[in-house]
């Protein structure tokens, strides 16, 4: 590193400042530590470091990280006048939700008035920082109620390889603090919606009597095939409400609510879906497919029957298998379904492979048990209603498209009908 090049400083001399201090002079930086107990603590830190005192370290560097626990921010109150005009970064989390205190980068610039506090770096963990911006995420969020020194730490962020995300003035600065401690901070409502449709499912096939190794592996897809069609049924309820009003400019009821829960659907539906793959795999070791075959191949044997081959039934099963791949691997990249159309792609071939599954199910009246259609039917009818209002919707746009098209044609086609005399002439 360049010792005429401004230092960075790091107050503390703990897991996340060696490892800050590592991941900054990788990136070529002059790094300064300031420590209580300097000696002590210097043969910590890489070659390249300067470990000293903590008022040293405040007096050249202009960015400091403050990688001390909250209760410990005092201890610094006498470098107030070395820190004045200074950046501090803060670092720190919290141990438990935060929904009313003032965050700790509050408190932080509260303590020190005459400087900068800038709230950042405390999502990425020391091992994080260490590793370098290969694993896990790369986004640092960042908040402070001053620009420039804001600016400066996205800088030295992106420097490290980081994306900084800029998530405004320092009031932000709780739900930074809080995010490390949600587990999936988005996934909550999906997850509850996926829980509960499987629990309502799972009761619906155990009232059925349907045989106790098909009932989960059932349950799973039904959860993943409808959670995809409710997906759409909002956009497309509001699409038909919008038509049927003559205006776009109305409110449809819940809908940020239902958009959230949707847009977030995705890691559910996509787990459930390989839930059910892998299910699927495993029930041809279960002992009770061993004794169907056997069951099956003795029947035939009663019977007489040289050859059990059904030409129908083979090719549903091949049908219904490529069906259920594909539609696992289209949904795998699906993770935008709302917006993305290979959405719509996964739901189709999901239904196709539903359908092909248990055609014969549907239609035959013995599997009306309790006066219960098949689960399935249930699960075909949503997406099936879905996919089709989506064609009723897209239907109209797709004959304004051509319309457009076949204009668009006409019109050039009016050109060169008059254009043609005056290229005649000139060949001429
Ligand atoms: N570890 C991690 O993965 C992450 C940590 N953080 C945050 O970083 C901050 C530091 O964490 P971490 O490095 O793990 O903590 P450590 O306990 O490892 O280090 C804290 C440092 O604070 C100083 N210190 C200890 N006791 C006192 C005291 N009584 N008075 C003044 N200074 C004291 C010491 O430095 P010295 O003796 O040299 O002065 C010590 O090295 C925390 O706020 C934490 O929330 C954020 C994200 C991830
Ligand atoms: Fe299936």
């Amino acid at each position: 590193c360049d010792l005429k090049s401004p230092a960075v400083g790091i107050l503390g001399t703990g897991d996340f400042s060696r490892s800050l201090a590592h991941r900054l002079l990788a990136c070529g930086l002059r790094v300064i530590v300031g420590s209580r107990s300097p000696d002590r603590n210097a043969d910590r830190f890489p070659a390249g470091v300067e470990v000293s005192t903590q008022r040293d370290a405040a007096a050249q560097a202009h960015v400091l990280f403050v990688a001390l626990f909250p209760d410990h921010y005092s201890s610094l109150a006498a470098l107030k006048g070395e820190l004045a005009g200074k950046v501090l970064v803060d670092v720190s989390n919290g141990t438990t939700l935060n929904r009313s205190r003032p965050s700790n980068a509050e408190e932080l610039a509260a303590l020190f008035p005459e400087s900068s506090v800038v709230k950042g770096f405390n999502v990425l963990s020391a091992w994080a920082l260490l590793n370098g911006p290969r694993d896990g995420s790369r986004q640092v969020l960042i908040c402070s109620d001053d620009f420039q020194a804001k600016n400066r730490v996205a800088l030295l962020a992106r420097s490290m390889g980081f994306v900084p995300v800029d998530m405004g003035c320092l009031s932000s600065a709780r739900d930074i603090e809080n995010a490390p401690l949600y587990l999936f901070p988005s996934w909550g409502s999906p997850f509850l919606c996926a829980v509960c449709l499987f629990f309502s499912f799972y009761i619906y096939n155990f009232f059925r009597g349907v045989l106790l190794p098909y009932m989960v592996n059932e349950t799973l897809p039904l959860v993943s095939l409808v959670m995809l069609a409710l997906v759409y049924l909002p956009g497309l309820l509001a699409a038909g409400l919008q038509l049927l009003r003559g205006t776009k400019y109305q409110h449809f009821p819940c809908g940020s609510t239902v958009g959230y829960v949707c847009a977030s659907s995705w890691p559910p539906q996509l787990l459930l879906c390989s839930m059910h793959a892998l299910y699927s795999l495993c029930l041809l070791c279960a002992s009770s497919a061993r004794y169907k075959l056997l069951n099956a191949a003795f029947k035939q044997v009663r019977l007489g029957q040289e050859s059990s081959w059904m030409e129908q039934d083979v090719w549903r099963m091949e049908l219904y298998l490529s069906f259920g791949i594909v539609a696992l691997g289209v949904l795998s990249f699906a993770s935008d379904v709302v917006s993305s159309g290979l959405g719509y792609a996964a739901l189709s071939i999901s239904t196709l492979h539903t359908l092909t599954f248990g055609w014969n199910r549907a239609f035959d009246p013995g599997q009306y048990e309790f006066y219960l259609p098949p689960t399935f039917v249930l699960a075909v009818l949503l997406p099936c209603i879905v996919l089709l209002g989506r064609l009723a919707l897209a239907l109209p746009c797709l004959s304004l498209r051509l319309a457009r098209i076949r204009r668009g044609w006409e019109t050039r086609l009016h050109q060169v009908h008059f254009r043609l005399p005056d290229e005649d002439m000139s060949t001429v």
